[in-house]
């Protein structure tokens, strides 16, 4: 077709009619083409082919000076100009976008422009809670959508120098706009992955470290109000992927016995100071410190954890023990730690409790499965196999236990972290997790107390924390005493030690406009409640009930197949026979549930085991903890911090 349109081209400039011979030479049918082109649509093709060939002539012309000019331009900036890159998965390379977004884009008018809802991905909650509803929204801001440079060139002068940071397109969206010779700020939306280039006019790369700074400090401060949480999101991915902000929330929101409040404060005040890191590297202890925040739902862990990262302005990096895979991505995202952080294990009982439990179960039910001999083996790896696809299912984790010891104080670990673990169910967590070193200190966070509840109170109907009267609630500005007052008689009405910090929050939400309301209705909520839990408990006695007359009745069946059996040997030899015979089927039994069991998970005596034969410690701390929702001991080797709301 080229040479087509070039034989055509030659054809206007020379002789017409030797042409069209030359095109009819070296194209046959050419002329029959021409003929009935003239016939039918009255046109002339070679007048046409013709004048695209000198379009085409034209566009290679206004290409090539595109290239040379292209390659002056690259020349002089590389003549006149110092850069620096920086990386897309950089934490600057969003810092110097936000900037941009904030400084040049708003003011310049810029035309062309990327749009994003959310600054910073925020949707660390979406993973699967399995036990438990949250009622933790009301934290969550919404993100006002933020403009950020698309791909190319935003120039801009700051501090009297000119500078020009180049977004550089990387994805898929390249194929798309060299193909369709679309310009890439049209051919797709960046991801938040492209790298960055910074130019600066002038052969000096400091005014760009200058600006680099600027970019920075602007970040910190955007920052002052949230606090950073990173989080690892894909499930077989082995990075903090994502980061989400969250609303700062102030300690004094977290309502718990004040004096422990202020222990742990001084104690982590204590360990971030840098005398401390000093005295442990000294004396050769690794400079870690770890924390076990326990209790029933809804008390506030994740809540006491948040505030904490807050207070100390340390980034938390959050994992939900039930998420993470297996022990190499545990250990992998443990080695991408940064030297000082707050590092939050939610639910750390997800760790190496079936295997526990399991044990703990055939252990306690020994004596009647030993007397059954009845192919109970079948039914155990049935039930492993149903396990570990309900372990799938509910994506509960596949560490080890080991494995959490491992990245907690291995050799590989890294030091300056704080590590705060929850759990629900401290009772079950293994003695070797707990140890010092690993946890300093355990914390319960229990049942409110009717002070924290008049606190709570206050905190729902108060001033915003700067004094200003509730923005979005004008009309609720009680008087101060009037405010006191109602709240004492709500603190009042709360019974000690029965409802969970969550469980006030949500009634006091429901009467977000009417402290009145909410201090009027509070009696008969209690009511309410308390009917509800002694139904809940009533319920949980019958079922209990019924499992145990159920063993009962296995029991018996069982004694009755036995004493049938003995009736059928009428000689001591036969007795004597069947004894063995048992003896054996006792023995092939404990066999296989040792291959069955053993090796792989470190067990030891659970926390609150209290009074177990295998228990040497039956008066362990979390013990009683567990035993008694009240305050509870702190861990033996440390300063004691017990806690009861
Ligand atoms: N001690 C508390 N003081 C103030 N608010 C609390 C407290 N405990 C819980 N809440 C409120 O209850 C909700 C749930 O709290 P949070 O998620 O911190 O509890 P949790 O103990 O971590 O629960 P889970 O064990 O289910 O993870 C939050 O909205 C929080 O504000």
């Amino acid at each position: 077709m080229n040479s087509l349109l070039a034989l055509a081209g030659t054809s206007l400039l020379n002789d017409g009619s030797t042409s069209v011979h030359d095109l009819e030479r070296r194209v046959p049918g050419f002329s029959v083409l021409r003929d009935f082109f003239k016939k039918w649509l009255r046109l002339d093709v070679t007048t046409l082919l013709t004048v695209a060939a000198l379009m085409g002539a034209a566009s290679s012309g206004a290409q090539s000076i595109q290239e040379t000019g292209s390659k002056i331009y690259w020349w002089i900036v590389r003549f006149l100009t110092a850069s620096i890159s920086i990386g897309g998965s950089d934490r600057l390379n969003r810092e110097v976008l936000n900037w941009l977004g904030a400084h040049v884009l708003a003011k310049k008018g810029t035309r062309i422009l990327t749009a994003s809802s959310e600054s910073i991905r925020n949707d660390a909650w979406s993973y699967r809670r399995v036990s438990q509803e949250r009622n933790d929204y009301h934290h969550e801001k919404r993100m006002p959508v933020q403009y950020l440079p698309t791909f190319g060139t935003t120039w801009f002068i700051h501090n009297r120098s000119i500078f020009m940071v180049r977004r550089i397109l990387t994805s898929s969206a390249h194929y798309h706009s060299s193909w369709t010779r679309t310009p890439d700020e049209y051919a797709g939306a960046p991801e938040g992955d492209e790298p960055l280039v910074v130019m600066c006019l002038g052969r000096s790369v400091e005014p760009i470290k200058r600006f680099l700074n600027s970019c920075r400090e602007f970040a910190d401060k955007q920052r002052e109000a949230y606090i950073t949480v990173r989080i690892s999101k894909r499930r077989y991915d082995e990075s903090w992927d994502t980061t989400i902000l969250r609303p700062l929330r102030p300690l004094e929101t977290v309502h718990f016995d004040e004096k422990i409040k202020d222990a742990l404060v001084a104690d982590i005040e204590n360990y971030l100071n840098v005398n401390t890191r000093k005295f442990y590297n000294r004396r050769g202890i690794p400079y870690r410190r770890g924390f076990l925040l326990y209790g029933p739902p809804g008390t506030g862990k994740t809540s006491l954890s948040l505030a904490l990262a807050g207070r100390f302005g340390l980034e938390l990096y959050l994992l939900h023990m039930p998420s993470v895979s297996d022990d190499a991505v545990l250990e992998k995202l443990f080695t991408a730690l940064p030297p000082r952080c707050l590092v939050l294990l939610e639910d750390i009982d997800a760790v190496g409790i079936k295997r526990r439990t399991r044990k703990k179960d055939e252990t306690n039910s020994n004596s009647s499965s030993d007397d059954d001999g009845d192919g109970d083996g079948d039914k155990d790896s049935d039930k492993d196999k149903e396990d570990s696809a309900s372990d799938y299912a509910q994506g509960r984790s596949h560490c080890t236990l080991s494995g959490l010891l491992n990245v907690l104080d291995g050799v590989a670990s890294q030091e300056g972290r704080i590590v705060l673990m929850t759990s629900n169910f401290a009772e079950k967590l293994d003695k070797a997790l707990v140890r010092p070193g690993r946890v300093d200190r355990m914390i319960y966070l229990g049942h409110i107390s009717p002070r924290s509840s008049e606190l709570m109170f206050l905190r729902m109907y108060g001033p915003d924390a700067d004094g200003a009267a509730p923005a979005d609630r004008p009309a609720l500005q009680l008087p101060p005493d009037e405010l006191r007052r109602l709240a004492r008689e709500f603190g009042a009405a709360i019974p000690a030690e029965l409802f969970t910090p969550a469980q006030v929050q949500g009634y006091l939400l429901n009467h977000r406009d009417s402290p009145f309301g909410a201090a009027a209705e509070v009696d008969q909520w209690v009511r309410d409640e308390v009917r509800s839990i002694e139904a809940a408990k009533e319920k949980d006695r019958r079922a209990a009930e019924s499992r145990r007359k159920k063993k009962r009745e296995r029991k018996l069946r069982k004694a009755k197949r036995l004493a049938e059996a003995m009736q059928k040997y009428d000689s001591d030899e036969d007795v004597e026979q069947l004894r063995l015979q048992m003896d054996e089927a006792k023995k092939r039994k404990k066999k296989k549930g040792l291959l069955d069991g053993g090796g792989a998970v470190v067990d030891g005596a659970g926390l609150g085991s209290p009074g177990t034969a295998e228990d040497p410690n039956p008066n362990g701390a979390a013990g009683e903890a567990s035993a008694t929702p009240g305050p509870v001991k702190d861990h033996p080797d440390t300063n004691g911090v017990s806690e009861g709301l």
